[in-house]
């Protein structure tokens, strides 16, 4: 018998930013990534020795240039998924307070979303759970 393919395991922490209005901040990822298109919540890859919060909190600078503190973060729910060449698993941490305004440092656009408009979104599958909890939680 063949063995399964087992993707290994990658870790990407992501932020969800709520502003006053109760709107969350999705961006766009830039051509030449995968999932081009796509609408997500800013993060990335969780690097060796970071803890998650440390890779988030280094990601939203580099990604949106905002200074977020760790005890803002508040974890909110994971993604656990089979993405094929890998298994995601993506810890989300709700944000409400950060310093400075987020832009697209890297090319990409910003928009701020009412929870309510989420599902006219493109986003990536994992995503998709996301929405109804968000809509639980916010609206
Ligand atoms: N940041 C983020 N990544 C997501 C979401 N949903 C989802 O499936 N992903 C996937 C897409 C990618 O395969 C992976 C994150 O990779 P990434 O390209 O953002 O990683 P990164 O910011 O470290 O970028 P790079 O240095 O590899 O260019 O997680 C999401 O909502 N936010
Ligand atoms: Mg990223």
């Amino acid at each position: 018998m063949p063995t399964p393919f087992r993707p290994r395991t990658l870790l990407v922490s992501a932020g969800i930013l709520i502003n006053s209005s109760n709107e969350v901040l999705l961006a766009q990822r830039p051509e030449g990534k995968a999932l081009a298109g796509r609408w997500e919540f800013p993060g990335g890859k969780v690097e060796a020795p970071e803890s998650p919060e440390d890779g988030l909190i280094r990601e939203l600078q580099e990604e949106i240039g905002v200074t977020v503190a760790v005890e803002a973060l508040e974890p909110f729910t994971f993604v656990s998924e089979n993405c094929g060449a890998f298994h995601l698993l993506m810890p989300l941490y709700l944000i409400r307070h950060w310093e400075g305004t987020p832009v697209g440092r890297e090319g990409q656009a910003l928009e701020w979303a009412p929870v309510s408009t989420l599902g006219d979104y493109s986003m990536p599958k994992p995503d998709l759970p996301l929405i109804p909890k968000l809509q639980e939680r916010l609206g």
